[in-house]
């Protein structure tokens, strides 16, 4: 596998712009990057490290419909869930077949679907770095964390290997795993139990600790685990119930000051990923004929917040 040095990174928001950024760091090693989205925005784009250092670099910009020449060695597509069909749509028509495309987006919705729809390797990519736009030309880099990538079906190594080592030697810490699709429904299963109840009660993570949110976690957790046992997913450390408890509770800890993505979203009045979250285990929970009233309230109450937003990006 070559180096992989041209990279689109499409979906302009924080994370796509925190990947832009760090990548646009090797450019002396040959890595050329180009940012595509709506809208075109300013060349010249500021990353604010977490130590506060602010770092400037003028990238390619262009629309999605309208790409650079000449073709990327790699695309990134890195919009939210709910938005991830159209913009690779768009996209598609301009991409010679073969060119690899990696997912971003946290839940496990689009990725099966853009894995068989793509006419190239697909990778997937969960991450636990945390990023926030400031300004049109401004992201900040929040907190560092960790990048896993790999095929759904545990192939393309090499791919995943020579993305992993651009990422990493760009400073985003990361590394090739062979079950990425465990590692999604790990990461969704976190984010069911912390999400829609932050959003819903607009409350910090580390409140959920508290009366009367904890009992309303636990019980979350309780269904998420016996719909993860059908799926045969299991946790990271520990097994069943206990494990997925653990590490709920252990990220609730270790992001106690943290207003999680989707309350941002309902704060700001944009559509949330409750699709992509919720949505793949209400799917599985009926696939093994399973009740999951805490989590189908969840889904209805999030469904009703998207149906009144002006732009329902997210219907249910
Ligand atoms: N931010 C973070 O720290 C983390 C995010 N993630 C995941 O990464 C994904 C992206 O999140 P985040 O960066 O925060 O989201 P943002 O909302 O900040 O960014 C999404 C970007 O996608 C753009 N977009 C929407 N539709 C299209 C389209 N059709 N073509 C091109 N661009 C489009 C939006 O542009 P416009 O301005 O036009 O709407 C926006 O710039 C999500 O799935 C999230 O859960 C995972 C871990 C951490
Ligand atoms: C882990 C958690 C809940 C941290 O806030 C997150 O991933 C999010 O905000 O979406």
């Amino acid at each position: 596998m070559s180096e992989l040095n041209r990279h689109w990174i499409v979906g302009p928001g924080a994370l796509g712009r925190l990947i832009a950024l760090r990548l646009a760091t090797r450019a002396s090693e040959g890595v050329e990057v180009a940012l595509l989205g709506r809208r075109r925005l300013a060349a010249s784009q500021t990353l604010v490290t977490p130590d506060g250092t602010p770092l400037t670099r003028a990238l390619t910009m262009a629309t999605v419909d309208t790409p650079p020449s000449p073709p990327p060695d790699v695309v990134h597509l890195v919009t939210k869930a709910y938005a991830a069909d159209a913009a690779h749509r768009t996209l598609a028509a301009h991409l010679p077949p073969g060119t690899p495309l990696v997912l971003w987006q946290n839940g496990f919705d689009c990725q099966p679907r853009l894995t068989e729809r793509h006419a190239g390797p697909v990778l997937c990519a969960t991450t636990t770095e945390g990023a926030f736009v400031a300004s049109d030309d401004r992201v900040v880099h929040a907190g560092h964390g960790q990048t896993l990538v790999g095929a759904l079906d545990g192939g393309h190594r090499a791919l995943a290997d020579a993305l992993a080592r651009r990422l990493d030697g760009a400073g985003l810490p990361a590394r090739a795993v062979g079950d990425i699709r465990a590692r999604l429904w790990q990461k969704l299963a976190v984010n069911a139990a912390i999400n829609p109840l932050v959003a819903r009660f607009r409350i910090r993570n580390g409140q959920l600790r508290d009366r009367p949110f904890r009992p309303m976690v636990e019980a979350v957790i309780i269904e998420v685990a016996g719909i993860m046992a059908a799926e045969g997913v299991a946790p990271p450390e520990g097994e069943g119930l206990e494990g997925w408890r653990a590490l709920v509770w252990r990220v609730v800890a270790g992001t106690a000051n943290n207003r999680a993505s989707m309350l941002q979203d309902v704060l700001a009045g944009r559509p949330t990923e409750h699709r992509a979250i919720l949505g793949p285990l209400l799917a599985a929970a009926a696939r093994h004929g399973q009740e999951v009233p805490r989590i189908a309230a969840l889904q209805a109450e999030l469904c009703g917040l998207a149906t009144n937003l002006a732009d329902p990006a997210s219907p249910c």
